[in-house]
C-alpha cells in the first residue's frame, strides 16, 4: 500500500452553468458541495472540444472522451475526429474492409445496409459520415443501399428527428436514378431499440434485430410518417419513439438477407458493441434468438473493444490509448477499485482503461445493477448503493486508488425533467456527505469532478429564440475539488488552463508516483 490513498468521484453530467438557464445543479440543495466550495482547493476543468480530442470547441463533451481523458492523463484524437480524417484523406475508402463489404454486396446483387444514430451530435455518430459513404458507394458501383435510422434527440434537440430524416432523404433523392436505389428501411428511438449498453437490456437489441434484420414490426410508408404518427400516439420525444419498419405493398423495403453487407456507422463503442456481437457471433450466441442468421459481411465504423476485438471488421482504427493510469498503478504494485451502476459501469472500467474491457490483475471492479426505467422515475438511481459499496471498499483497507461514477446528473438530465434532475443532483450530494466522512476516517484524499455538463443546462434557446427543454450534454466546464486532511494547493487555480486530462497526473502526484512524459501536467 502507498501511504497516500485517493478516491476519485465522477459526478456524471454535473457541470457549471454560464447562462443560468435550467441550472438544476445550482437549484439543487447541495449542502456538502456548497461547503466544499468554500473550504477546499478548487478549480474548474474544460471537458469539451479540444480538451478531450474532439474536432472543434463546438463539440460538447461526453462520457467516452471524458473518461478516456480522466483515465489516461492525455488527450487523444477521438473517433469523431479520426473518422473525419479518414474520410477526408480517402483512407476509409481504400481500406480492405470497405472494399470487401462493397464488393460483397455487388457480387451478390445484394444490398449495402447502414445502421446508426441519425444525428450530428458527434457523440456516437455524424450524419455527414453516412451521407459521404452513401455517395461513395454509388460512385463505386453499389446498386442498392438501405439505411436503418436510430433517432437521437439526446445529443441534439429532443424532437429534431424530422430534420435529420429530411436531410438524409434529400441526399438519397439526389443520388437515386436508374442505377442506384437508396432508401430508409427501418428505425426507432435510440433508447428503445438497438443502442443498449453494458448489457443493461438485451431486449432492446433483440428488437433492433427484428426491426432492421427481419423487417418485423409496425409498417409505415416512410420515416417521416412513422415519426409523426408515433409521436402523436405516444407523446414520446425522439430518443423514446417506438421501432418502425418502412414497407411498400406490405413488404419491408430493406430486410437484411444473405449476400448483403452491413455497416454500423456509429464510432462510439458502448452502444455499438451488443449489435456487433449479434452480427459477428456464431451459433454460441445466447443473448436472444436471432432466428436464421443471414450470411452477411458486417463491419463497425471503429473497433469498439480493443481487448475482445469487437467487431472483427472495422473501417477506421480507434485511438490507440497507451499508458493509462490503471496500467501505471498496476506496474507500481498499487491496487485500484472501480464501482458504478450498470448504466455507467463501463465508463469507469472500459472507457477508463482506454476502451478495453479486460482488467489489470491489481484492479477490482463492481457493477451495481441499474433500474430498468426512464430515470426521471427513479432520479436517485443507485447512488445510495454505490455509496454503501464505496464505504465497504474503503473499510476493506485494500485499495490505494478508488474511482466511482454517480450517473444521476447525466442520466436524469437526459430525460429533460428539471424536477427529477434536481433530485438526482441532491442524491449525489447526499452520497458525498456519507462518503467523505468515512474517507476522512481512513485517510483518503477525495477528488471530486465530472466528465462533462448536462444537469447544469436543462433549458436552451432554440434558433427562433424560444426557450425549450434541453436533453443533451452542455459545453460547460466542470468542477474539481480536493478534499483532504493534507495541504494541497492547486497552481493557478483561478485560471482556465486545466482540462480533464490534468486529473490523472494530479492523482499520481498525490500517490507519489511519477507520471509518464506523455501525460499532461499535475494541477498540484
Ligand atoms: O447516453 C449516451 O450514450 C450519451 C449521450 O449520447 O451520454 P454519456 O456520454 O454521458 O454516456
Ligand atoms: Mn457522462
Ligand atoms: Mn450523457
Amino acid at each position: 500500500m502507498s501511504n497516500k490513498k485517493v478516491i476519485l468521484v465522477v459526478m456524471d453530467g454535473v457541470g457549471i452553468s454560464v447562462t443560468g438557464l435550467g441550472d438544476a445543479v445550482t437549484e439543487a440543495n447541495t449542502p456538502t458541495l456548497d461547503r466544499l466550495r468554500k473550504v477546499c482547493p478548487y478549480t474548474t476543468l474544460k471537458a469539451h472540444g479540444s480538451a478531450v480530442g474532439l474536432p472543434t470547441d463546438d463539440d460538447m463533451g461526453n462520457s467516452e472522451v471524458g473518461h478516456n481523458a480522466l483515465g489516461c492523463g492525455q488527450i487523444y484524437s477521438q473517433g469523431a475526429k479520426l473518422v473525419n480524417e479518414s474520410i477526408e484523406s480517402g483512407k476509409m475508402f481504400d481500406s480492405a474492409t470497405w472494399k470487401e463489404l462493397l464488393e460483397n454486396a455487388k457480387a451478390n446483387g445484394g444490398t449495402l445496409h447502414f445502421i446508426g444514430l441519425l444525428s450530428d451530435g458527434n457523440v456516437h455518430s455524424n450524419i455527414s459520415h453516412l451521407k459521404t459513404m452513401i455517395a461513395k458507394a454509388k460512385e463505386q458501383g453499389a446498386a442498392k443501399v438501405r439505411v436503418h435510422v436510430l433517432l437521437d434527440g439526446r445529443d441534439v434537440p429532443a424532437t429534431s428527428a424530422p430534420l435529420y430524416i429530411e436531410d438524409l432523404e434529400k441526399c438519397m433523392a439526389s443520388l437515386n436514378d436508374g442505377t442506384f436505389d437508396a432508401k430508409i428501411a427501418s428505425g426507432g428511438g435510440r433508447m428503445k431499440v438497438t443502442m443498449d449498453r453494458y448489457q443493461a437490456d438485451w431486449d432492446m437489441v433483440k428488437l433492433g434485430w427484428e426491426t432492421h434484420v427481419k423487417g418485423e414490426g409496425r409498417q409505415f410508408a416512410n420515416a417521416l410518417e412513422a415519426v409523426e404518427t408515433l409521436r402523436n400516439e405516444t407523446g414520446a420525444i425522439d430518443q423514446d419513439l417506438p421501432a418502425f419498419v418502412i414497407a411498400e405493398n406490405g413488404e419491408p423495403v430493406g430486410k437484411i438477407v444473405d449476400g448483403d453487407s452491413v455497416i454500423l456507422f456509429n464510432f462510439r463503442g458502448d452502444r455499438a458493441i451488443e449489435l456487433s456481437m449479434a452480427f459477428d457471433a456464431g451459433d454460441d450466441f445466447t443473448y436472444f434468438d436471432r432466428g436464421v442468421k443471414p450470411d452477411v459481411k458486417y463491419a463497425g465504423m471503429l473497433e469498439y473493444d480493443g481487448d475482445l476485438h469487437i467487431p472483427s471488421k472495422y473501417l477506421v482504427n480507434p485511438p490507440e490509448i497507451k499508458e493509462t493510469m490503471s496500467e501505471i498503478l498496476d506496474k507500481a504494485g498499487l491496487k485500484s477499485y472501480a464501482v458504478s451502476e450498470t448504466q455507467k459501469y463501463g465508463h469507469v472500467t472500459y472507457f477508463w482503461n482506454g476502451n478495453r474491457s479486460e482488467k489489470f490483475a491489481s484492479e477490482e471492479w463492481k457493477e451495481i445493477p441499474s433500474d430498468r426505467v426512464s430515470f426521471d422515475q427513479r432520479p436517485w438511481m443507485k447512488s445510495a448503493e454505490i455509496t454503501d459499496d464505496l464505504i465497504e471498499a474503503i473499510k476493506s483497507e485494500k485499495f490505494d486508488f478508488i474511482r466511482c461514477n454517480y450517473p444521476n446528473g447525466d442520466m436524469v438530465g437526459h430525460t429533460g425533467s428539471m424536477d427529477a434532475t434536481i433530485i438526482g443532483v441532491e442524491s449525489v450530494d447526499l452520497g458525498l456527505t456519507r462518503l467523505l466522512k468515512v474517507a476522512e476516517e481512513y485517510g483518503y484524499t477525495v477528488l471530486i469532478t465530472a466528465d462533462h455538463g448536462n444537469a447544469d443546462e436543462m433549458l436552451e434557446k432554440n434558433k427562433k429564440g424560444e426557450i425549450t427543454v434541453r436533453t443533451a450534454h452542455s459545453l460547460n466546464r466542470v468542477p474539481f475539488y480536493i478534499v483532504s486532511k493534507d495541504k494541497y494547493e492547486i497552481k493557478d487555480a483561478d485560471s482556465t488552463k486545466y482540462g480533464l486530462a490534468n486529473v490523472a497526473p494530479t492523482v499520481l502526484k498525490i500517490l507519489g508516483i511519477e507520471a509518464p512524459a506523455s501525460w499532461e501536467e499535475s494541477m498540484i
